[in-house]
């Protein structure tokens, strides 16, 4: 699904008004009616009483729309004007003339007013700001919203929590902190990153019959990826295929008390369907990875306890390298020889990108279309520190484009990045920030580009199965209790879930 910009948003209305023939206070209708509707739906007629905070931009408006109906619905209304400008959008004035119409008189905040009495349980719906922000809201309004923040009741955003800009960031002490945010079809990027998405809880995309055509036709910076997207890219196997067909694929790392990792991504690669596996460790790691997952073949580089020479003596489909390897001077000689002599893509991750943040000439080195799988650690000793999400996306973009390799910039919401776009995947639980299970993202990668799979499509097929199969994990267990090795255990349902026809699966529309 695509994510758009704030300008891309006010094309599609503008484009939708016209090709429909409306008047932008109709969509403002619909927009209103649809956000009613799934309050309606979830409430049921309940005596709860809302509390709707209008701006006096259209996000104000839309917030009247709701007013009017949730009242011709029998419901307990209190609905106040946020009065931050004397310049009302023409729909909101309509607006508020339809509500005063139905003897309803909103009451207008100034910045001296007194903070309006809520109970606790009562729902408060915020409508101040939406996509226009263009400006900190004042300070004065800026303490209602953490008035609002404080009290002991859900609150719901209409199209985005207030005071949040879309393209840069924001005082997140001037913020609405909503538990829901109802948005307008398509869901914006500020829900997906941390320091924003936080003020997002959940969130539902809810259909205002936006032109689509046009939406596709669109080219935007980011999609939201989930098991609809994902699904397309699936290779069935053909009955007449053998190991063979589906690569050899080498994971090579570990270092002394560190071979689990390698333990982890070689068997996250062989369960995620690379034909034959070859462990690369030093001599440690023999006897426990040929005990623990004989299925995986297991060289060593004669050096006990560190790898210091990375000789594979056959042609390898993909190495998947840096798990447990460490970053001494030795291992980093023999990772900067295995790279000089190397040119299909690597999967790199871990101490493989300590190394290159260690002597960043080498990544002049990487095979094109590499696929680097950074935490926000390592992906700040490669690129540098930021000082925003938007500036991290920013610099990761350029360093996408100049090293010329896809990142996978891993976390609640990881985003893979190519020279076009980012991916925003949506699978995965806290479960899963536990140790080990990097390791495994990194065994999936690499399995899926060992049977052919593009490095883009591995990247993203691997980031959603991986997290799928964290989130299968708690059908049977705990966050807390959730391991990587359990990851691991799920891959079989979260892949078998691609040749089921009717999955139940990942419902994009929805998010938390
Ligand atoms: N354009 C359309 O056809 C539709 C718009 N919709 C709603 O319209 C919203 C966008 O509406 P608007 O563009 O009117 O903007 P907002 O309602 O987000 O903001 C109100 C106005 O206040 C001004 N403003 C911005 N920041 C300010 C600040 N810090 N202090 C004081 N004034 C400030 C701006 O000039 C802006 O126009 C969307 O989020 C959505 O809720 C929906 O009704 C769907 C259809
Ligand atoms: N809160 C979260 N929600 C979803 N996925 C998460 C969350 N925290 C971590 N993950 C996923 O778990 C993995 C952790 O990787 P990493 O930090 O490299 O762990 P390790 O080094 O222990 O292997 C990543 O794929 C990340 O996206
Ligand atoms: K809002």
């Amino acid at each position: 699904m695509k994510i758009l910009s704030a300008e891309q948003i006010r094309a599609a209305d503008a484009y939708t008004i016209q090709s429909q023939n409306l008047r932008s206070e109709e969509l403002m209708e619909r927009a209103g009616i649809t956000i009613f509707n799934w309050l309606h739906q979830q409430l049921n007629g309940s005596p709860v009483t809302l509390h709707i905070f209008c701006g006096i931009g259209n996000n104000g408006g839309d917030g009247l729309v709701v007013a009017r109906h949730l009242l011709e619905h029998g419901y307990k209304i209190q609905v106040y004007v946020v009065n931050y400008s004397d310049k009302r959008s023409q729909d909101f004035l309509i607006n508020f003339d339809r509500l005063k119409e139905q003897k309803v008189w909103p009451e207008i905040l100034k910045e001296k007013s007194p903070m309006p009495d809520i109970q606790d349980g009562d729902i408060v719906v915020d409508a101040i700001f939406g996509t226009g922000l263009n400006r900190e809201p004042s300070p004065w309004v800026g303490r209602l919203m953490q008035d609002l923040n404080s009290g002991k009741n859900l609150l719901v955003s209409i199209d985005i929590p207030s005071g949040m800009f879309l393209d840069k960031p924001s005082d997140l002490g001037r913020v609405i902190h909503a538990n829901y945010v109802l948005t307008f079809q398509h869901p914006k990027l500020v829900f997906f990153l941390p320091s924003t998405g936080s003020f997002c809880e959940q969130w539902v995309a809810l259909d205002i019959g936006l032109d689509e055509a046009f939406i596709n036709s669109l080219d935007t910076d980011y999609e939201l990826i989930g098991y609809h997207e994902i699904r397309p890219l699936y290779r069935f196997r053909s009955k007449f295929s053998h190991k063979g067909t589906f690569g050899h694929a080498v994971i090579a790392g570990g270092s002394h008390g560190k071979i689990g990792a390698i333990k982890l991504a070689a068997e996250a690669c062989l369960r995620s369907g690379s034909g034959l596996v070859t462990a690369y460790v030093p001599g440690c790691g023999l006897n426990p990875l040929q005990s623990s997952i004989p299925e995986v073949m297991v060289l060593t580089d004669g050096e006990e306890k560190e790898i210091r020479e990375i000789k594979i003596p056959f042609q390898p489909t993909v190495v998947g390298i840096g798990m447990g390897m460490g970053t001494s001077k030795p291992s980093l000689a023999a990772f900067r020889s295995f790279l000089e002599g190397w040119s299909s893509p690597v999967v790199v991750d871990a101490d493989g990108l300590n190394m290159l943040a260690k002597e960043k000439a080498m990544l002049k080195l990487l095979p094109p279309l590499s696929v680097l799988t950074p935490h926000p650690g390592e992906l700040e000793r490669l690129i540098g520190s930021w000082k925003n999400e938007f500036e991290k996306l920013e610099m990761a973009r350029e360093f996408v484009k100049k090293v010329g390799c896809i990142l996978v910039i891993k976390g609640a919401h990881t985003i893979v990045l190519d020279k076009e776009k980012g991916y925003v995947n949506t699978s995965g639980n806290p479960g899963m920030a536990t140790a080990g299970s990097g390791d495994v993202l990194t065994g999936v990668i690499t399995g899926l580009l060992a049977q052919g799979y593009t490095p883009l499509e591995a990247a993203l097929m691997g980031v959603y199965v991986h997290g799928r199969a964290g989130d299968l994990c708690l059908q049977a267990q705990s966050m807390e209790s959730l391991t990587a090795g359990d990851i691991i255990i799920q891959l079989g349902t979260a892949f078998r879930e691609f040749y089921l026809e009717d999955s139940t699966q990942s419902n994009e529309e929805e998010g938390e």
